[in-house]
């Protein structure tokens, strides 16, 4: 058997039949302590060696009894000033003794109590006599506090049992905060029968080392010394560090390539009006996304904060239409309905309240405006669906827009995230025309997944907010961003309860 030269010293050293410490083996091998605890570690491993440990207490000096053996104990001191004052002789006047021994504040008491109790002298009457018999030197108190100082300057440690007073004694000193226990632990080596059964066959140092040690660098050694190799390719645990969901990451990177193409945010209610939700993008009171089916509607008070005037557009837009040859719906339209509260099912709603003015946004054209925020829809959970998604929402308000604007906004978006083939279908919705759905090609199936819808909103919609020029506006799923970008094909892999971790964490993306 080989084994490094420190660690064969060790075993060498070691004893099958007594626990020897590692200072006891480090003293019998000139190495180090801390080189002969990482080598009895090491043989440890390998079974050849045990390795115990051992709390011992000791006994240490605290700041307070480290001053008093420099200084003198304050019931010492006041006694010697004391016998200064002759109160050896005829009583002293207590002031002027305490003036001599130079106490003050706490020591004064700790003196007088100390003095009285070890029968230094009496107090009486505020004069102070002393015993000229008392022998000083004999204070087990101030000889337990010499032999700790003594035995903290060579660095060795102490237990009661090595100081030569009574258990009392320490107690006192303990009590009066001069001294603590102080725990250390000791480690002690025994060879295994497999560490004996090893020195018995033999065993070699090798010449390789493990580790440079501050004794090779200090002696020198290290220059010829043939070190192990490390095995760059053993298997190593992966340490995985908690970073930002891949989402996440996708939102803020949708966030700033949009501010860098000189959009502000918008903000708003995740619970909105249907005003704001519906309303006012011309759907009518009867359309199939306004029933229960399919949006959340919420047990709340119906919203009161909307401009009665914008209100009154909005319905006479719906029930006649709006413009020169516009034409309403002409159904029932009912002002109740439109102040119910429900989970927004698209963040148009934002789109609504800032073009209306209520948001205080800018409205001289153009202007530009984004939001990328959850909306909610009572869908079936599928591969494409969830309940709740994050919609990129998007409108510019400027002066002749047409339907290349749009298409150049879309490309120059999604370039950023290194989609170049979306496709533009025809498409219809209530407040824009035209309308168009997006596409883009699933980087695995090869699918065309939608992920996105857009238009050119109508008068009948930019009418009643006041507004007189074009606006062209969408709304993207960040999610379906994110299944091109990351390659998902299944959007409940990237979020919600099913969610698949190790997908998440290897999902690799380019912003
Ligand atoms: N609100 C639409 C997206 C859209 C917004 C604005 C204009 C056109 C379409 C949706 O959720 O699908």
């Amino acid at each position: 058997m080989r084994l490094p030269e420190r660690q064969l010293a060790v075993l060498e050293a070691a004893s099958a039949t007594d626990d020897r410490t590692v200072a006891e083996i480090a003293a019998a091998t000139d190495l180090k302590p801390e080189t002969v605890a990482g080598a009895a570690f090491d043989l440890a491993d390998d079974g050849l060696v045990e390795v115990a440990s051992v709390t011992d207490e000791s006994l240490k000096l605290t700041d307070e009894g480290r001053t008093y053996v420099d200084e003198g104990l304050p019931e010492t001191r006041l006694y010697r000033a004391g016998l200064d004052a002759g109160a050896d002789a005829e009583p002293a006047s207590m002031g002027a003794v305490i003036g001599g021994a130079d106490l003050d504040g706490p020591e004064v008491d700790i003196a007088l109590a100390n003095f009285a109790r070890k029968g230094f002298g009496s107090v009486d009457g505020g004069e102070l006599s002393v015993d000229p018999d008392a022998d000083l030197d004999a204070d087990p108190e101030a000889r337990a506090l010499a032999a700790l100082a003594e035995a903290d300057r060579e660095g060795a440690a102490l237990d009661a049992s090595d100081l030569d007073v009574d258990g009392a004694v320490i107690d006192r000193l303990d009590s009066r905060g001069l001294l603590a226990v102080a725990e250390s632990v000791t480690r002690t080596v025994t060879l295994t029968d497999d560490g004996v059964d090893a020195l018995m066959t033999g065993v070699e140092a090798t010449e390789t080392v493990g580790a440079l040690t501050p004794e090779l660098l200090a002696s020198g050694e290290w220059r010829d010394a043939e070190f192990a190799e490390y095995n760059v390719e053993a298997e190593a645990e992966t340490a995985r560090g908690g970073r930002k969901h891949v989402l996440r990451r996708t939102a803020d990177r949708v966030k700033d390539v949009l501010v860098g193409m000189g959009f502000s945010e918008m903000e708003g209610p995740h619970a909105d009006a249907d005003f704001w939700i519906n309303d006012c993008l011309f759907m009518p009171q009867d359309h199939p996304a306004r029933t229960h089916w399919d949006r959340f509607a919420l047990d709340v008070d119906p919203m009161e904060e909307i401009p009665e005037e914008l209100i009154d557009r909005v319905e006479s837009a719906h029930r006649d239409g709006w413009g020169e040859d516009g034409d309403g719906y002409h159904s029932p339209w009912s002002q109740d309905f439109a102040r119910e509260v429900a989970l927004r099912g698209h963040t148009t709603s934002l789109s609504m309240r800032y073009l209306s003015g209520v948001a205080g946004a800018e409205l001289e054209p153009p202007q530009r405006y984004f939001s990328v925020e959850k909306v909610y829809r009572n869908d079936t959970l599928d591969p494409t669906h969830l309940l709740e998604f994050f919609q990129i929402e998007g409108w510019v308000m400027a002066e002749d827009l047409s339907v290349r604007d749009l298409m150049g906004t879309f490309e120059e978006f999604y370039r950023q995230f290194g989609i170049t083939d979306i496709r533009f279908k025809p498409h219809y919705n209530p407040y824009t025309e035209p309308s168009f759905e997006l596409f883009g090609e699933h980087p695995e199936t090869g699918e065309e997944i939608e992920i996105g819808n857009s238009g050119v909103f109508r008068e009948e919609v930019t009418g009643p907010l006041g507004v007189d020029c074009d606006v062209m506006a969408w709304g993207l799923a960040l999610e379906r961003l994110a299944m091109l970008t990351t390659g998902a094909e299944d959007i409940r892999d990237l979020h919600g309860t099913l969610a698949d971790i190790d997908f998440l964490r290897n999902a690799e993306v380019s912003y």
